[in-house]
């Protein structure tokens, strides 16, 4: 039976005629999970328990989408820059987050997924990368037009790691949307992958099942590059483990 995996969608706001926020998830990781073998199924964000929703999925991919407010990683000021706040989303993934990680649920984090899950276990973030790191990589290649499936920098992954197993390989070439990044890593983590101007790529929990922060967008690049499928191939892989480990207890 394919394991199930829950996703993580975007709220956008509404329009002029339709002023209510919207759930908004971008095909590509649906079918990133569905071509890796899993049964992808969207977690609408509810502001309360998040219990049931972890009953019925075996792992977690965590998408990309606006900035965590800052004050969920102790910063006071936020940055001009910041944007695309929600509280819902934050407070929504957090709890799922917490949730997974006592029952051991497989985790992929992509992008803000990435970021999501640092802050979830303590961690902090760097609220704007060309300001408070400077850097001559452009992290946000839509600036320069590169086609999202195209790589726009290399990352470097630890050897032996986790990145390292599931890529096979410890150089990495990797597209880039974001103008945020892990600042302080959280206790449970360990960074995994960095790129050359030393900002954090990829993390990972090596006291958990299975827990991957990403952050690239590996779904916008599969399809051009298949070494991209292998993060989904690998949460599947978890999460079958994850289920299996279930029904056994039950
Ligand atoms: N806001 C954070 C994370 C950026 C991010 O997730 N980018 C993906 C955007 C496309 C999408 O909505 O999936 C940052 O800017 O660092």
């Amino acid at each position: 039976m394919k394991p199930i995996i829950g996703i993580t969608p975007s709220m956008v706001p509404g329009t002029e005629d339709r002023p209510g926020r919207r759930i908004s998830l971008a095909a590509d990781y649906v079918q990133a999970v569905a071509a890796a073998g899993g049964t992808p199924i969207v977690l609408a964000p509810v502001d309360g328990p998040v219990d049931r929703l972890l009953d019925v999925i075996d792992g977690l991919l965590l998408s990309g989408g606006g900035d965590i407010r800052p004050d969920r990683f102790g910063d006071r000021d936020v940055h001009p820059t910041v944007d695309g706040i929600d509280d819902l989303r934050d407070t929504f993934e957090l709890a799922l987050v917490d949730g997974a990680m006592r029952r051991g649920l497989p985790i992929l984090g992509i992008c803000r997924g990435c970021q999501v899950l640092n802050v979830a276990l303590g961690g902090t973030l760097i609220q704007d990368i060309p300001d408070q790191h400077g850097t001559t990589i452009a992290h946000r290649q839509s600036d320069q037009k590169i086609p999202a499936s195209e790589p726009s920098h290399p990352v470097t992954a630890e050897p032996g790691s986790l990145l390292d197993t599931v890529y096979g390989t410890t150089e990495l070439q990797v597209n880039s949307f974001h103008h945020q990044s892990v600042r302080d890593i959280a206790p449970r983590l360990q960074v995994v992958g960095r790129a050359p101007d030393g900002i954090i790529e990829a993390v990972w929990c090596p006291d958990a099942a299975w827990v991957l922060g990403l952050q690239w967008h590996p779904e916008l690049m599969f399809q051009a590059h298949p070494e991209h499928l292998r993060p989904f191939q690998a949460l599947v892989a978890a999460a079958s483990v994850a289920r299996r480990a279930t029904a056994a207890a039950d």
